[in-house]
């Protein structure tokens, strides 16, 4: 049978809550089969992190030329830096019928929302706040006062867990990744239109 578009998957939440933990430990599973669309920023690269494989890493004006030339399916501004998701890359992943995976913020994933409305979206949620702050303070990748930047923007990100198709606790990082699976195998079930294809067959035109 012809293979349909791909699915777009958004995972989201506030800064610390575990989203690159999370993802890190989707993709080093052996049966993962979805993309992850690696961001172009402008922020400067951690300790360890490779360019063109945690990010694109892009100068400010190489990055609002992109902005400019439409490259981008959404980007957002975050603590002083660009984020933005390649459009090409997702574009093209999807219509080859790959599913693909973005770890975006919150203004990211509500515009691309509005841009890709099939997509499925989750919101992954800490236990409670001050297990947030533990992250984040944990962590030890930033200073005091980009912490508490992000700690007062985690709370507004908070606030938008309602406009997402589902919600994660991330608890405990293995059991986060099984409800993502679960959620994603649950969404292709929803979508593969078996009972077309059953139409056609009980009609005689067997589709496969
Ligand atoms: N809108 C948007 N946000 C992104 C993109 N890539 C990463 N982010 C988010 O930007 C925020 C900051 O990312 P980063 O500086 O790597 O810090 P960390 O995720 O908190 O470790 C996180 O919430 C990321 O999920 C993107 O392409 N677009
Ligand atoms: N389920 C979890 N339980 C305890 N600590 C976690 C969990 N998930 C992530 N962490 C820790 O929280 C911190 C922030 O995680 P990170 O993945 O960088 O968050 P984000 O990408 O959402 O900003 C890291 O130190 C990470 O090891």
């Amino acid at each position: 049978m012809k293979k349909g578009r791909g699915l777009l998957i958004v995972l989201s939440g506030p800064s610390g809550v575990g989203k690159g933990t999370v993802r890190k430990e989707l993709f080093s599973q052996p049966d993962t089969n979805y993309e992850y669309s690696i961001s172009m920023t402008t922020r400067n690269p951690r300790e360890g992190e490779v360019d063109g494989k945690d990010y694109f890493f892009k100068k400010r004006e190489e990055f609002e030329q992109l902005i400019r030339e439409g490259r981008l399916l959404e980007h957002a501004e975050y603590v002083g830096n660009y984020y933005g998701t390649p459009l090409d890359y997702v574009n093209e992943t999807l219509d080859a019928g790959r599913d693909v995976f973005l770890e975006i913020e919150v203004v990211g994933a509500a515009k691309v929302r509005e841009k890709m409305p099939d997509g499925v979206f989750i919101f992954l949620a800490p236990p409670n706040l001050s297990e947030l702050e533990q992250r984040l303070i944990g962590r030890g990748t930033e200073s005091d006062e980009v912490i508490r930047n992000r700690i007062n923007k985690a709370k507004d990100e908070l606030e938008m867990m309602h406009l997402y198709d589902y919600v994660v606790e991330n608890d405990e990082v293995g059991r986060a990744c099984d409800r993502i699976n679960a959620i994603i195998t649950a969404e292709h079930c929803r979508r593969t239109r078996v009972e077309e294809r059953y139409k056609l067959m009980l009609e005689g035109n067997d589709p496969q």
